[in-house]
């Protein structure tokens, strides 16, 4: 499937957000307006990361598209050809909250365990992913005895346990020193490449957008609205090498730049 890089259609859409708003309600009776009017299509296949700054609703979006939090307004549906439910959906958040008694193994195992899953199937693919992220060899160990990278290996198979058709995916590397954050982000791109699930990728880190992503959003300081959708025209497959490259610079700059000038609209 090429992958899109114009907004895509409805044929190929995998997220329609409409007009999404969301205000908080506070302990004190206050609220927090943390959404506003926001609008966008996910194609199926696409990696789609989304930057903006603190407290401008980026968490909010994904755990409203997980069915976390529920919206003040708007839609949120998963395209006209598929009859998505949020159990098609996968979720990995920054820390990979992983249960300190159950070795890698079992924490990839637990979603399928409290399921009532116990056939072969499910163990084969526990271990094919265990494979994929290069943890075969740590099955039996337990999450302490891993590194902060490894421990986010595991929360990422653990998504992927479902073979879900989109990823959601919250800073999943926020927690990550920068060489092991750089090697995670290939990673994810080589895994992306197999199957091309859909990815809708938060992270703070201009960079890491453009090296992943084939669009990247833009929101405004709170309440978060969409300042810009920026396309990344580079080749793929993605190496770190591309992030020396006059395109990738300028892609970067374009998006400070929509960052600064909403920062200082505001
Ligand atoms: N349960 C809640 N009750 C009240 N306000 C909330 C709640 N959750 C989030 N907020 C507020 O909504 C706004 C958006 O929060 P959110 O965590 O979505 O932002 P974010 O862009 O993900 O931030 P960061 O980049 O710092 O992780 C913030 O001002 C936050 O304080």
């Amino acid at each position: 499937m090429p992958t899109p890089l114009h907004a895509p259609t409805d044929q190929e859409c995998a997220i329609r957000l409409d007009s999404l708003s969301m205000r908080y309600t506070t302990k004190s009776g206050g609220t927090v307006q943390a959404l506003d009017d926001v609008s966008l299509t996910v194609g199926e296949g696409e990696f789609v990361a989304i930057v903006g700054p603190s407290g401008c609703g980026k968490s909010t979006l994904l755990r409203i598209i997980m069915g976390l939090t529920r919206q003040t307004s708007g839609n949120v549906d998963f395209g006209v050809s598929a009859e998505t439910h949020r159990n098609q959906l996968g979720m990995v958040f920054q820390q990979p909250l992983l249960l300190p008694w159950r070795t890698v193994l079992k924490n990839l195992l637990l979603s399928p365990d409290l399921h009532g899953q116990k056939d072969a199937a499910t163990l084969d693919r526990a271990r094919t992913l265990l494979g994929m992220l290069g943890l075969e060899e740590f099955s039996e160990r337990y999450p302490n005895e891993l590194s902060g990278g490894m421990q986010q290996r595991v929360g990422i198979g653990r998504a992927l346990m479902h073979d879900p058709r989109i990823l959601l995916m919250d800073e999943p590397f926020g927690a990550l020193d920068a060489m092991t954050r750089d090697q995670m982000g290939l990673d994810l791109l080589d895994i992306w490449g197999q199957d091309r699930k859909t990815v809708l990728f938060v992270t703070h880190s201009i960079p890491e957008a453009v090296l992943l992503a084939d669009r990247v959003v833009v929101m405004t300081p709170r309440p978060g609205r969409l300042a810009d959708v920026v396309s990344v025209p580079l080749p793929r497959p993605r190496r770190l090498e591309n992030i020396n490259t006059t395109e990738f610079g300028e892609v970067v700059m374009r998006i400070r730049k929509l960052l600064d000038s909403e920062h200082s609209a505001h």
